[in-house]
């Protein structure tokens, strides 16, 4: 297999959204999880989102992975390779994007061009502050994130907590200068010893500005705002000759049952399954009966055997902020989502063998767990859903071909289990 671009992504949800950018923006794009295995049957593509479950991991078991994949990527042709973080900047002091940038760039120089823009889910950023919605990222829902509560909307600050290198700021108002400008600004911060630079970016105008140069280099981290820069920069540059297959062709119908698994708390999910209850049963997991012994998940399961015959139905551990803190004082941060997380890809496991073949997870790292669960090496990209989710078609797994959505936390309108089904089929 031979590739123009590459990417890691750090978690599952954001490979399937990068993956539907490239694929919206002209590239022949397949999502791995993992390396695949050089045996599996992949199509000839353009581009290859690697998913790597990352994003919460400890930060030397981060880099060693995105680094394998990285070496994999470069191996196979990669001219540019992308690191994929959350348009929300999901992270830590301790990590990951600091750390997995600093460990790419080494070999890549620099500065390395970050932003977690992505002006078509409202992720922008102005004076290196992120913007979620027109609301600072620290006043927004993911103050409350589960995993990694954001506190600061300065990403030059917060990325310098986790960085090794020297952080450095470049403007919009040279980004709006164009691709000179960039590239100017770009060589006087390496002349200062900067390392890594957060772009500003409001418009998509910005973000092709920021893909034509960051395509000139051999690395870059962002969200899926920067791939479609990258995407648009490396059509026009002539060197993508096919055009990437309608994708309604790429999946076609598989049958079978349909479920919706959700671990995501977060503020649009919450909405989203408030609908869903609206038009279909929906059970509600207790998460400290689920901690402290399998009863629980012995119960959703038949629970859900007495109901899928007759239509698609939702399984759900989501909470609100309230109830996970209470949640998390008892059992620990890291703990409970661990153990949410296996409990809710078990249940998903089980809904897969009473024959579900069209399955929604909601959340990235319920999804991680989930397609893990589940052995599925790679995806095709299909129609998109909502802004950052496509359908995806199963590549190489045991089960036979299956539909699957895998939906960010923040995405989607509060419609979106309905309309994710009606486009599964
Ligand atoms: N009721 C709950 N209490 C505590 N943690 C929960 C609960 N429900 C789910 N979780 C955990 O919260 C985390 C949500 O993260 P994730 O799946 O990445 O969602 P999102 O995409 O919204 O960030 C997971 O680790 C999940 O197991
Ligand atoms: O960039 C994004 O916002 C998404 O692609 C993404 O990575 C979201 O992560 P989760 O909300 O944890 O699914």
């Amino acid at each position: 297999m031979t590739l123009l671009l590459g990417a890691i992504a750090d978690d599952y949800t954001g490979a399937s959204d990068l993956a539907n950018t490239f694929t919206k923006n002209g590239l022949r794009t397949v999502q791995t999880i993992g390396i695949p295995d050089p045996d599996l049957p992949l199509p000839d593509v353009d581009a290859v989102v690697v998913s790597l479950k990352i994003r919460s991991v400890a930060a030397q078991e981060a880099v060693s992975a995105a680094s394998k994949a990285e070496a994999w990527l470069r191996a196979r042709g990669a001219i540019h390779v992308l690191y994929k973080i959350c348009s929300t900047f999901d992270s830590t002091d301790a990590g990951n994007i600091g750390p997995v940038t600093d460990a790419l760039r080494k070999a890549a120089g620099g500065p390395v061009i970050v932003t977690p823009a992505f002006p078509e889910t409202g992720r922008t950023v102005y004076a290196g502050h992120l913007f979620v919605n027109g609301v600072p990222l620290n006043e927004s829902p993911l103050k409350d994130h589960p995993l990694n509560p954001m506190h600061d909307a300065n990403l030059v600050r917060v990325l310098a907590r986790q960085s090794a290198g020297t952080v450095g700021l470049i403007d919009l108002t040279t980004v709006a200068g164009g691709p000179d400008a960039v590239s100017a600004r770009l060589a006087a911060l390496r002349e200062t010893g900067v390392t890594t630079v957060i772009a500003d970016a409001v418009f998509e105008s910005d973000l092709e500005t920021l893909g034509a140069i960051a395509l000139e280099a051999p690395l870059s981290t962002g969200a899926s705002g920067l791939g479609l820069g990258l995407a648009r920069a490396l059509v026009r540059s002539g060197r993508i000759t096919q055009s990437a297959q309608s994708v309604e062709d790429t999946i076609g119908p598989v049958g079978g049952l349909a479920a919706i698994v959700a671990g995501s708390c977060s503020t649009a999910t919450l909405r989203q399954l408030a609908q869903a209850e609206r038009s279909m049963p929906v059970l509600r997991l207790d998460p400290e009966k689920l901690l402290s012994g399998p009863d629980e998940l012995a119960s959703a399961v038949s629970w859900a055997g007495d109901r899928i015959s007759a239509g698609p139905v939702a399984i759900a551990a989501s909470a609100d902020p309230q109830a996970v803190g209470r949640v998390q004082a008892r059992y620990g941060r890291e703990a409970s989502g661990h153990a949410i997380e296996h409990a809710t890809s078990a249940i998903a496991a089980e809904l897969v063998f009473r024959g579900v073949r069209r399955l929604v997870v909601a959340g990235g790292e319920t999804s991680g767990a989930a397609v893990d669960r589940l052995g599925i090496p790679a995806f095709l990209i299909g129609p998109e859903i909502a802004p950052g989710v496509p359908v995806l078609r199963t590549v190489g797994n045991t089960q036979g071909n299956m539909l699957l959505a895998l939906k960010s936390g923040n995405f989607g309108g509060d419609d979106f289990f309905a309309a994710a089904l009606s486009m599964m089929h």
